[in-house]
């Protein structure tokens, strides 16, 4: 049980990547500070959260099960993540995927709210993406469903702070978990039924490529996340978007210096179309500038 000084920290998905870290980088804060229920669907995929967690088990963190989904049968689930030309997505799973990426979160915030309103406090923190506040081709329905968090939560935030409870949206780029794993096993499998020979190719010679440079260069790690999750949650006033990674701000920057679109489709598609077989060398660069060893020999005063 959480003692009276502890913070309770409810947390979905931790069965694995940014969940799981979030998960154990709150229960083993040195000063104790936080009472961790983690919850995953399956608990019998504890044993990896379990690992990390060492001795906090049972002192600091304890498990429940929970599907945001509250399956009732045992349909196969999808990943969080959809990728592919829509032609070759069937609507049934698009509908998965909003059902978890944004009925989840609905569900989540309308069972935590009425007592957060009772209380006066309380703060949810919601993982979005940079894929809620910019569409990235051959992502379009993850991408939707994180845009219609984005658009619940926006406007959720306004009513709950006037109850005293905060919102914050955590808004991560690439980050090497499941996530990646999953999709790209999906991709593998995946066959085209319907889509022309150009996207085809377009899908696969050309984002596929440069999709993993950008994972490569840019990706972050389940523990930077959390870190930056953790943050948040500790800060006496807590940002309601907060990007995790610096190197996607200019990426976002686009929509907001062009409101009539114009300016990011135009940029993406010559991002992808005309320089897109530069990516790796770009990227690689981009690697090297922001690797620690080379800030330090360029950057250091001393
Ligand atoms: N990795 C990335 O590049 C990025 C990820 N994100 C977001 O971060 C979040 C976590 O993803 P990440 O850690 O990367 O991926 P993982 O695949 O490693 O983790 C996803 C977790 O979600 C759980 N999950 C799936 N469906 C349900 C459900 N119905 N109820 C409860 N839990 C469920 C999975 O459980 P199970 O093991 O049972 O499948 C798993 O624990 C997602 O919201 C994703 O959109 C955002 C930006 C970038
Ligand atoms: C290919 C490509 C891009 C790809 C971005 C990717 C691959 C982002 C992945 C984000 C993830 C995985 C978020 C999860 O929620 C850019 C940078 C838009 C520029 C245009 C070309």
């Amino acid at each position: 049980m959480a003692n009276s000084g502890q913070k309770v920290v409810l947390i979905t998905g931790c069965s694995s990547g940014i969940g799981l870290r979030i998960a154990v980088t709150l229960a083993r804060d040195e000063k104790e500070r936080y009472y961790v229920i983690a919850t995953m669907r399956d608990l019998k995929k504890k044993d990896k959260l379990l690992e990390a967690a060492g001795d906090a088990y049972g002192k600091t963190l304890t498990l429940l099960p929970l599907d945001v989904c509250r399956h009732t049968n045992n349909a196969p689930m999808l990943c969080v993540g959809l990728l592919g030309p829509v032609e070759s997505i069937s609507i049934e799973d698009m509908k998965q995927v909003f059902e978890t990426n944004f009925f989840g979160v609905v569900r989540m915030i309308k069972e935590v709210m009425p007592d957060m309103k009772k209380r006066r406090s309380g703060h949810i923190v919601v993982m979005s993406s940079v894929m809620g506040l910019q569409g990235v081709v051959f992502n379009d329905v993850y991408t939707a469903s994180k845009f219609a968090m984005e658009g619940f939560c926006e406007s959720m935030a306004v009513q709950l702070l006037k109850f005293n409870i905060r919102l914050s949206m955590i808004e991560p780029g690439p980050v090497h978990t499941e996530f990646e794993t999953k999709m790209m096993e999906n991709v593998a499998k995946m066959e085209y039924p319907g889509v022309d020979a150009d996207t085809v190719r377009y899908f696969k010679d050309v984002y596929l490529p440069s999709s993993i440079d950008i994972f490569e260069a840019m990706g972050q790690t389940p523990d930077d996340i959390a870190k930056c999750t953790k943050k948040v949650i500790e800060s006496n006033s807590p940002r309601f978007r907060n990007l995790t990674n610096s190197l996607y701000t200019p990426i976002v920057a686009l929509k907001y210096a062009d409101e009539t679109g114009g300016l990011s489709v135009n940029t993406f598609y010559n991002l992808l179309f005309n320089f897109g077989p530069l990516m790796h060398i770009t990227m690689s660069i981009l690697k090297c500038l922001t690797c620690s060893c080379l800030r330090r020999r360029t950057v250091s005063p001393n």
